[in-house]
C-alpha cells in the first residue's frame, strides 16, 4: 500500500495501462482483460489486474494533468516494481490531416513545464518513448487498420488554453495533438528505467472544432487498447 495506492504488494502487474479516466480503466479491464480484479480504488481511482492472453496486466487511473500523473507512474514503479507503462488516452488534433477516432502514437511530448523541471533544473531534456514499445505499437495498429499517426505531441498544464498563438506555433511545426500527461510519464519512466509509450485517440479537433460522439467512443478507445496491450506483449 502507499499513499495513494490501496493494492496489496503483488497485486500490480508489472504491465500497466494508464488511462486518464478511472471510469475508463473499468471499461477496459471489464472488456479486455480475463478475470480482472479491483485492485484500487483510493480516492475512486479505479485500478483492475487480470490477464489479457495469460500475461499480466494492471490498468490503473491515472487522473488528469501531469502532477497526478507523476504521483501514480512514481508509485507504481517505485514502490510496485512496475516496468512498462503505456497510456491510454484521448487528444485534441492540432493538424489539419490528423482526424477524429485516428490514433496518434506520441514519440516524444513537448511542454511548457513538467513536475520534472525542479529536478532536471535548467536541462530540457526531451521527454521520449520507448522505441520498442513505439515499434510494437505503431506495427500493431497499422495491422488492425486503424488509421494511425506517430510523432511529436504537446502535453499541456491546462485543458481551458488561453495561448492561440502557441497552439499555432506548434502545429506549424508538426504537434500531432495535445493531452495532458505523457511527458511526464516519459519522464517518470526514464528516471527509474522503465518503459513508457502513449497511445492516444483523437476525440476532438482544434482546428475544426469536430468532436466525437460519446456513442462512438468505446469502439474507438478499443483500437487504442488492443494497440497498447498487443505493443506491451510483443
Ligand atoms: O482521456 P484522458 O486519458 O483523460 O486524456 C485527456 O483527457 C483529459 C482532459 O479532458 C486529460 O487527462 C487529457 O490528457
Ligand atoms: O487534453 C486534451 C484532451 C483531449 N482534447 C483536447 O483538446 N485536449
Amino acid at each position: 500500500m502507499t499513499i495513494h495506492i490501496g493494492a496489496e504488494p503483488g497485486q500490480i502487474a508489472e504491465t500497466v495501462l494508464l488511462p486518464g479516466d478511472p471510469y475508463r480503466a473499468r471499461w477496459a479491464a471489464q472488456t479486455f482483460l480475463q478475470g480482472a480484479e479491483l485492485v484500487n480504488e483510493t480516492r475512486g481511482m479505479l485500478a483492475y489486474t487480470g490477464t489479457w492472453k495469460g500475461n499480466r496486466v494492471t490498468i490503473h487511473g491515472s487522473g488528469m494533468g501531469m502532477a497526478s500523473m507523476s504521483i501514480y507512474a512514481n508509485e507504481l514503479i517505485r514502490d510496485y516494481g512496475a516496468k512498462t507503462l503505456i497510456r491510454i488516452g484521448s487528444a485534441g488534433a492540432m493538424q489539419a490531416h490528423v482526424q477524429i477516432r485516428d490514433l496518434v502514437i506520441a514519440m516524444t511530448a513537448s511542454t511548457l513545464s513538467t513536475p520534472s523541471a525542479g529536478i532536471l533544473r535548467d536541462l530540457n531534456l526531451a521527454p521520449c518513448a520507448d522505441w520498442g514499445l513505439l515499434h510494437a505499437a505503431v506495427t500493431a495498429a497499422r495491422a488492425r487498420g486503424a488509421r494511425t499517426h506517430v510523432g511529436s505531441i504537446y502535453s499541456s498544464d491546462v485543458f481551458y488554453d488561453e495561448r492561440p498563438d502557441l497552439n499555432e506555433i506548434m502545429t506549424r511545426h508538426g504537434v500531432l495533438a495535445v493531452e495532458m500527461e505523457a511527458a511526464e510519464l516519459y519522464l517518470v519512466a526514464a528516471r527509474h528505467q522503465a518503459r513508457a509509450l502513449a497511445v492516444l485517440t483523437i476525440s476532438d479537433h482544434l482546428l475544426t472544432g469536430a468532436a466525437l460522439p460519446p456513442s462512438e467512443r468505446e469502439q474507438s478507445f478499443g483500437d487504442m487498447v488492443e494497440t497498447a496491450l498487443q505493443a506491451a506483449f510483443a
